[in-house]
């Protein structure tokens, strides 16, 4: 027993020494959202950190462990796929890889609390799978006034994306949300189209950047991740997920 706990820790180690955060990075991410409300940065993480995350994301697909998305702030597990086509797991730190990429995103809430004051005081994500086809329509992932999602952030696992592969995720200039929230068809304009390229982090303002997934080609995979900030909903802690 104790040597699969020895051997847990051996390859944390491994890939903590094989994935660090560099602080110039982290300062250009920081300064991007300040300024524009969001950063894409490629080559943000190792290769040996994002294929233990493909691995790792193989290995629960192998074993069916991945379910169809959901929408709605607490993912009822309404299936809507003409919205979204994914298939998700959350992270939780049952492998190496999950324990390490959960690691290295708290080091860069801190060090985004620092710099920026905004008490971000945890993160979740999850793996997705969009098979060939799938995409996910425009959407904000947080409403403002209930904004527990801070920063949005994805990282795209995808080695050799073609550039005909589609899945790039679009993200669109910020827009005023009338009484009734985010209006889906108001004309907007483009800001950045992320490449799904393996390596890459997005991040942006929960809040402010609607975005979309356009349909993908080929199998696409990717970790979407939220900082929060906790809120309450009428006197209740509003949940993780
Ligand atoms: O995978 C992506 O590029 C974005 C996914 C997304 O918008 C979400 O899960 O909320
Ligand atoms: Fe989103």
């Amino acid at each position: 027993m104790s040597t699969v706990i020895d051997d847990f820790d051996r390859e944390v180690q491994a890939l903590l020494a094989a994935s660090p955060l560099n602080p110039e990075r982290i300062d250009v991410l920081i300064e991007d959202l300040i300024h524009q409300g969001f950063s894409h940065q490629r080559d943000f993480f190792s290769s040996a950190l994002i294929d233990a995350l493909l691995s790792d994301l193989e290995r629960l697909e192998a074993h069916d462990a991945l379910t169809s998305a959901g929408i709605g702030r607490l993912q009822e597990h309404q299936l809507a796929s003409s919205v979204r086509g994914d298939a998700i797991r959350w992270l939780n730190r049952e492998s190496p890889a999950q324990q390490v990429y959960l690691q290295r995103l708290d080091e860069l809430r801190e060090e985004i609390n620092r710099a920026l004051f905004i008490g971000l005081f945890e993160f979740e994500a999850h793996f997705a799978r969009y098979p060939p086809g799938a995409f996910y329509k425009r959407h904000v992932d947080s409403f403002q006034g209930r904004a527990n999602r801070v920063i949005s952030t994805v990282t795209y696992l995808n080695r050799d994306w073609p550039i005909d592969g589609g899945g790039e995720m679009v993200l669109f200039e910020s827009q005023q949300q009338g009484p009734d929230g985010f209006d889906p068809h108001a004309p907007i304009r483009e800001m950045t189209r992320v490449h799904p390229e393996a390596g890459t982090l997005a991040c942006f303002l929960s809040d402010a950047v609607p975005h979309e997934v356009l349909p993908t080609r080929l199998p696409r995979a990717s970790i979407a991740g939220w900082f929060r900030r906790n809120a309450s909903v009428n006197g209740v802690v509003d949940p993780a997920r």
